[in-house]
């Protein structure tokens, strides 16, 4: 085999998609490559062809390279197929979505984590937001490398622990100025290696900080793992609503099937610090709660634009980590809110893709 065949290859298999070329030939300095990708959007096939272009490019660049790129057809859904496996000690996992970016579905996470790890449950966040990953900031762990550890004779990552919550983000992974390469396709295989390979120990809750939007990544996690349920975090204002209705409706289609426990409104109102009575409705009054009760889903309650919320993401120490704020005391009722619902979806829907919450420690609500 010519050293340039190889090298390519061997490119290829740095990116993880060397499953995904059906042919190579190499004739000169030009390679043509064939590669399948297995999403028939069109938008991930330019994702994909700019990354691989790009690592050419880098890595490669006495290649004249020529793609062809097509897309593998879709399998029909097997009605029967479950979905999934069960991490192993894992109990609940909880994915946080928003239809809209930037409405804080990250901060919400991050300070629900934290509410839950007070409350006396054992929590692990998977910051999915390949797009945006925010959690190294604001857990303060920036540049911390997951090590691996032995577990049963397989090499497992050890998540990152921050404030007694265990973290997995790909920003541990990527650096922004590689982000591009870990879009699409490629992200999903390395949510996959953070969700199998990892080694979360025993966990009450998984939470997972889905992108924004309702796309590839979100089916491909779906079908990964038996999410328990969905909560959904939208502003009150109009646009951000109908994209949090997609979102619910995504988790409602047949195929996924995932309950929503509820939703979310942040932002719903701005206070300053020097009249906390204030309220001034500055993206509109109750839009989430509304929409909620349009769609008969569970309203979790509101949390207030609060200067205070976005300076402790900023410097890495989660808002809801204050002792006795009303901040904390905003974030701890709708932890209580979602676990009351959790535990009702438990009772309600049959446990086969989730398993049920046996440690209630901590959880005021639901003692009633
Ligand atoms: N309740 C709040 N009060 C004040 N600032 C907030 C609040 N919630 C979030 N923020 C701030 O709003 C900005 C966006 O939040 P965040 O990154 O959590 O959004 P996101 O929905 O996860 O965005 P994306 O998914 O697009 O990355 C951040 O600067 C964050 O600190």
């Amino acid at each position: 085999m010519s050293t340039l065949k190889n090298q390519a290859i061997a490119l290829l298999e740095e990116l993880g998609i060397e499953k995904w070329m059906k042919n190579i030939q190499v004739m000169g300095d030009e390679v043509i490559l064939d590669i399948v990708s297995h999403s028939p959007a069109m938008h991930e096939r330019k994702r994909l062809e700019q990354a691989l272009k790009a690592a050419f490019a880098e890595q490669l660049p006495q290649v004249n390279l020529k793609l062809n790129i097509s897309a593998e057809a879709p399998k029909p859904q097997d009605p029967n197929q479950i979905r999934g496996n069960d991490i192993p000690g894992v109990k609940n996992i909880i994915a946080i979505s928003s239809g809209k970016g930037g409405v804080g579905k990250s901060t919400v996470s991050a300070n629900l984590a934290i509410s839950l790890q007070k409350m006396g449950f054992k929590v692990g966040l998977l910051d999915a937001d390949i797009y945006g990953p925010s959690m190294p900031t604001m857990f303060d762990v920036e540049g911390a490398q997951p090590h691996s550890v032995q577990v049963d004779g397989k090499s497992k990552m050890k998540p990152i622990e921050s404030y007694g919550v265990k973290l997995l983000s790909i920003g541990f992974f990527a650096g922004t100025d590689q982000a591009v390469v870990w879009r699409g396709p490629m992200a999903s295989k390395a949510l996959q290696q953070m969700i199998r390979d990892a080694h979360w120990g025993e966990l009450d809750f998984l939470l997972v900080d889905l992108p924004p939007g309702t796309g590839d990544i979100h089916l491909s996690i779906v079908q990964q793992i038996p999410i328990t349920g969905a909560v959904i975090v939208s502003t009150p204002q109009h646009i951000a609503l109908a994209d949090a209705r997609k979102g619910v409706s995504m988790f409602k289609m047949d195929a996924i099937n995932v309950p929503v426990l509820g939703i979310i409104e942040n932002m719903a109102y701005f206070t300053p610090a020097e009249l906390p009575e204030n309220k001034y409705y500055i993206f509109g009054q109750n839009g989430a709660k509304e929409l909620s009760e349009k769609l008969d889903v569970p309203f979790l309650g509101e949390i207030p634009l609060v200067q205070s919320i976005r300076e402790a993401a900023d410097v890495g120490r989660p808002a809801a980590l204050q002792e006795n704020s009303a901040v904390s005391a905003v974030y701890e009722k709708i932890t209580q809110n979602i676990v009351v619902s959790l535990v009702e979806r438990n009772d309600t829907l049959p446990p086969t893709e989730a398993v049920r919450i046996t440690n209630m420690a901590g959880c005021a609500a639901v003692k009633k």
